[in-house]
């Protein structure tokens, strides 16, 4: 693992002793953005127009935040608009890799780089700038005509893939809709901070008051969620939102891997009845199980974090995602 500088890469795990041994995620630094016709802007460097073919994604199979594109992907049913591949789950010295290996196939993304042939993401980040200095993350959403990044920013992707292409499949499901933005919005800065991020802060936190600080939030809000849940379908009543998917897509890796390898184990989800319910509700979602792949997600976390587990051992249970 390590991250780029001035277009060098640098084998660096993360550096958590300027922040008291708290993990501290960086920005993404990729933040343009994909219009419709009627919004695209062509004089605007920012502005990507919306046009089939021209856009690829490269995904993680076992990140939880490529997850979500993944999982747009599906909802907007853009897989004919959309090309994907996928990188190997290990994320060792040489950061994510495209290298192959017959052990990880699967049936419905191959790893690799069919654009380039590039066998290191960090080739993309240079290629698009070659003095970029910062971390090499997935999702990676690749314009193959301006031959650059177009958005490194999961929660921006799902935005852009929830409406850019409309026109093109007639998919209007809207998984952000205006009257309920605010209540969206409040329900992902807590689920961010102390559920998507807060188990990497449990997992990644090299003191013991860090790792604590992470996880009393992370199960109060735990809590608060199988509350919510005893009188709701989804996160905001009947309908599926964009909170929803951005929630699923950590619930989905938690008894997994999160309970044992990051130490978030005062109890797995298995033991909320509404919460696993709802996870499996989403799961059961047309063409959602599909984009979960459990070998990827248990090899990378348990064989790439070195400093977490040196022996890299993958644990073989749970063999299954709903026991
Ligand atoms: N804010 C980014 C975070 C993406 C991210 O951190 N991805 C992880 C994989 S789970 C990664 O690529 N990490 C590599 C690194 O930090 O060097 C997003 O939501 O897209």
């Amino acid at each position: 693992m390590g991250l780029l500088v001035k277009g060098q890469w640098v084998d660096k795990w993360y550096d958590t002793k300027a922040s008291k041994g708290e993990f501290v995620r960086s920005e993404s630094k990729f933040r343009n953005w994909i219009y419709p016709d009627s919004e695209y802007q062509s004089n605007n460097s920012s502005h990507f127009p919306a046009q089939a073919g021209r856009y690829h994604l490269y995904v993680s199979l076992a990140c939880p935040w490529a997850h979500r594109a993944l999982v747009f992907i599906k909802l907007k049913q853009l897989e004919e608009i959309i090309s994907i591949s996928c990188v190997h789950p290990d994320m060792l010295e040489n950061g994510w890799e495209f290298k192959q290996d017959d052990n990880f196939n699967d049936s419905n993304i191959d790893i690799g780089d069919p654009l380039h042939q590039f066998n290191f993401a960090y080739q993309l980040y240079t290629k698009a700038k070659p003095n970029y200095s910062g971390r090499v993350t997935v999702p990676i959403l690749w314009d193959k005509k301006r031959q650059t990044i177009v958005s490194n920013e999961s929660s921006e992707i799902i935005r852009i893939f929830n409406r850019a292409f409309d026109d093109m499949t007639g998919n209007t499901l809207d998984f952000y809709p205006e009257s309920k933005a605010n209540e969206i919005d409040l329900l992902n800065e807590r689920i961010y901070n102390t559920l998507n991020n807060g188990v990497y802060k449990c997992g990644f936190a090299t003191t013991q008051r860090a790792y604590e600080e992470a996880l009393t939030p992370l199960f109060d809000t735990l809590n608060f969620l199988e509350e919510r849940l005893t009188t709701r379908t989804y996160l905001l009543g009947k309908e599926q939102t964009e909170a929803d998917w951005r929630l699923f897509t950590t619930l989905i890796r938690f008894d997994a891997v999160y309970f044992g390898h990051f130490k978030c184990n005062l109890k797995r989800i298995l033991d909320y009845p509404n919460l696993n319910a709802y996870l499996k509700r989403l799961f059961d979602t047309p063409n959602i199980a599909s984009t979960v792949n459990l070998q990827h997600i248990k090899r990378h976390y348990y064989y790439s974090h070195k400093t977490i587990n040196p022996t890299q051992i993958v644990p073989l249970g749970p063999t299954k995602l709903f026991p």
